[in-house]
């Protein structure tokens, strides 16, 4: 019934690329089979011919060259020491694929791993064509060891933030200290600017919210088991912002814990009139703790033992010269970074035609500006080619992985 057969290796450097179609979520794909010349991958394919409803089906599974060498990959597959992988770069470039692709690779290599994604524009659910929505670990089908997912609403996480604090603090000390007539302390509780803070928030506090909800989650012991975490990160902007949130809470916090020592002695003299309980989890207490957790995250990525923050770009002037301040911020952060992803790179062809002849000289420029970046040319860079279907699905990010992570 069915007949494997191994695709002949490829003479050096090139391998017979395949293209393909997935019909179904499992193993299953159809397979147009597309010569193209690459240099992209030393994957072979084993493939094996189904006749299943009467279509044509090749599964495919992705097998090692016999004589492969100590890979990178190796390097972040060793140990059972819990790591953390965060992806991240320009929106579009591809994060989500590359990271979903790095957690199928690590599950199938036995770790349990879980995928986290806080961009408020989640798109793991597309990704893995699963509905991995609703804030809570969501298994993923497929892999070898478990993998789960993780989608934080941002929105969700600051509307729970911001509700606990009205009731606790907030307006409700404001409307307290209101009624009390202490004008001049409602008055500097206005120059806080606490409500605008959680109205408006600053660029970052959503990502930052989302993250320390990540943190509060792997503080508990059910996620103990999880021995990589992969982070698939908001776009550019937000993750450097995030960074610099400690610094930006810090001032906040300091002005709002004075003020709260303030509003504790006139309270206390209060109660002692009045005999009124004051019970006030306020705001300040609040922040303080969310700004500890950023300083765990700030911590985190920092750790070069246990952390790495993967740079994912394409090969365009706009996109790399992003990545080249993304870079230079996350140094000045002492965030560890080793490689670059540079995905979507035209697969290598003899008839191009006049589109593609050009998109790819622009792309030599854009490889060549990485090369000669002062930030970018020490990174491992990692080309995946940019292929012509939609990457979605388990097999599909398999696929994908076994191309960028080796
Ligand atoms: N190498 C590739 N070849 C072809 N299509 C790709 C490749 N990588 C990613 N894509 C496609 O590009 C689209 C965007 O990819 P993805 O969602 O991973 O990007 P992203 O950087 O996470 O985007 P966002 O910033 O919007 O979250 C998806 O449709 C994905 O399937």
């Amino acid at each position: 019934m069915s007949s494997p057969s191994i695709l002949s290796p490829p003479s050096t450097n090139s391998m017979a690329m395949t293209s393909f179609f997935l019909h179904s979520p499992k193993t299953h794909m159809v397979i147009s089979l597309q010569e193209a010349k690459t240099s992209f991958s030393s994957t072979f394919l084993s493939l094996s011919v189904n006749r299943k409803q009467g279509r044509r089906s090749l599964q495919v599974r992705s097998v090692a060259a016999p004589s492969e060498a100590i890979t990178e990959f190796d390097d972040m597959v060793s140990g059972t020491k819990r790591k953390y992988y965060m992806l991240g770069g320009k929106g579009g470039v591809g994060k989500t694929s590359c990271a979903a692709s790095l957690a199928v690779k690590f599950a199938n290599n036995g770790h349990p791993t879980l995928v986290v994604s806080t961009d408020p524009a989640h798109s793991l659910s597309d990704s893995f064509a699963q509905d991995l929505a609703g804030g809570t670990l969501v298994a993923v089908e497929g892999p070898n060891s478990p993998l789960y997912a993780l989608e934080i609403n941002p929105e969700k996480a600051r509307e729970e933030f911001r509700s606990a604090n009205q009731k606790n603090g907030g307006s409700g000390v404001k409307d307290f200290m209101d009624g009390m007539g202490l004008g001049m302390i409602v008055e500097q509780l206005g120059e806080l600017k606490l409500g605008e803070l959680l109205d408006t928030p600053p660029p970052g506090l959503d990502e930052a919210i989302a993250i320390s909800k990540v943190m509060q989650f792997l503080e508990q012991e059910q996620y103990n088991a999880f021995t990589r975490i992969v982070f698939d990160t908001a776009p550019t902007g937000h993750t450097l912002r995030l960074l610099s949130l400690p610094d930006f809470l810090d001032a906040s916090i300091g002005k709002i814990l004075k003020l709260k020592q303030k509003i504790a002695s006139a309270t206390s003299a209060i109660k002692s009139v009045f005999g009124q309980e004051q019970t006030q989890d306020d705001a300040a207490d609040k922040l303080k703790r969310l700004r500890e957790r950023m300083i765990k995250v700030r911590e985190l990525f920092r750790d070069t033992d246990s952390t790495e923050f993967v740079i994912v770009t394409i090969p365009t002037v706009m996109a790399v010269s992003e990545s080249s301040r993304l870079r230079a911020s996350l140094k000045k952060e002492n965030v560890p970074v080793k490689r670059l992803v540079v995905n979507q790179v035209l697969p290598p062809s003899s008839s191009d035609c006049k589109f593609c002849a050009m998109k790819r000289k622009d792309q030599t420029r854009a490889l060549d500006m990485i090369r000669s970046d002062p930030e970018l040319s020490g990174l491992r860079m990692i080309q995946a080619p940019l292929v012509d279907v939609e990457i979605r699905g388990v097999p599909a990010l398999q696929f994908l992985g076994d191309i960028v992570w080796r």
